[in-house]
């Protein structure tokens, strides 16, 4: 860990965001909000002015580290951090924080959303009603299914798929899980989940939703060989990163009706996604848009500030991900 904790006038990047002001953050440090539309150059060549650096999406490589002499703690304004070079951030000494509290329950509503707008054909409904056609729900095709009573598979069992898994209990839904390690029976029984080992877990869910972080271990974790064993009545939820899904896999199993659907919110390419899924009727696509709510966004500027002010200030880090 870099020296100096408990500093005074400590001074405050903040990359990446569309505020100008973070009140809690402003009462105790010196704050400066990066130029609207900064390139690397800018960061490269300012960042070594700055004691902490909280950052929306500017990727924070290994030469911006280096660029920052003063840095002593970065924080992301989600839960994810794979933009930030944690292990070179470690080897240098500085904290890389995340807001995990402020995303987790917008996350998994959204997952949700996608989960019931899937079920009952929202996006079929809205785009004929649009062309004002009213369409014939008598007919078998037109009708949508109800989640009740069909099992969630949920890959990444932490607090977002805790909360999506609360919110499915309550719709009476079966509810299996795979994550890194399994959870204490008693957490489980609390929960209604049962684990499984992932083959199972696509085999035998009628919804798979993602919820795990990105990370080398679930690269493309959904490829050709896992939607081979979904069922095709089954959909794919995708609110945790692209990078998680082959996209070329599963176009073609979209294509080729081997799944039912998917309900993307995150892809392999942002904002520059494959626009060959806007092709395809049995998907909804929303731009990565699971925190996007007001009440998210004004709590996770919170948690970096006291991320920032918890370390710098009190100097006790919180949210530490290193
Ligand atoms: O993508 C959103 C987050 O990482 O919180």
């Amino acid at each position: 860990m870099r020296e100096m904790l408990k500093m005074e006038n400590a001074k405050v990047l903040v990359a990446g965001l569309a505020v100008r002001q973070l009140p809690e953050l402003e009462k105790v440090c010196e704050v400066t909000f990066a130029p609207a539309g900064a390139g690397k150059d800018w960061y490269l060549a300012n960042l070594g002015d700055f004691d902490a650096l909280i950052t929306g999406k500017l990727p924070v490589d290994q030469e911006l580290l280096d660029a920052g002499k003063k840095l002593k703690i970065v924080s992301a304004t989600g839960v994810g951090y794979d933009h930030i070079d944690v292990d070179y951030a470690s080897s240098q000494g500085i904290i890389v924080s995340n807001c995990p509290a402020s995303v987790m329950q917008p996350t998994a509503e959204m997952a949700f959303t996608l989960l019931l707008a899937l079920s009952r054909k929202l996006a079929l409904y809205n785009q004929e009603m649009r062309q004002e056609n009213f369409l014939d729900t008598g007919l078998l095709e037109n009708q949508g299914q109800s989640p009740v009573g069909k099992t969630l598979g949920i890959f990444g069992m932490g607090r977002i798929g805790k909360t999506l898994a609360s919110y499915a209990r309550t719709f009476g839904m079966n509810i299996l899980y795979h994550n890194r390690h399994q959870l204490p029976e008693d957490e489980e029984r609390a929960l209604g989940v049962s684990y499984v080992p992932l083959a199972d877990l696509l085999s035998q869910a009628d919804y798979v939703s993602l919820n795990a972080p990105a990370t080398a271990e679930t690269y493309h974790v959904i490829d050709e060989a896992a939607l081979s064993m979904m069922q095709p009545t089954a959909f794919l939820i995708n609110t945790s990163r692209g990078s998680q899904v082959d996209e070329a896999a599963l176009l073609r199993a979209l294509k080729g009706k081997r799944i039912a659907g998917a309900g993307l919110d995150v892809f392999e390419e942002e904002p520059d996604f494959n626009k060959e899924f806007c092709q395809l009727d049995n998907v909804i696509l929303t731009p990565h848009a699971g925190s996007a709510t007001r009440e998210s966004r004004r709590s996770v500027l919170k948690e970096a500030s006291h991320n920032i002010v918890s370390f710098l200030v009190d100097g006790v880090p919180v949210n530490r991900v290193n």
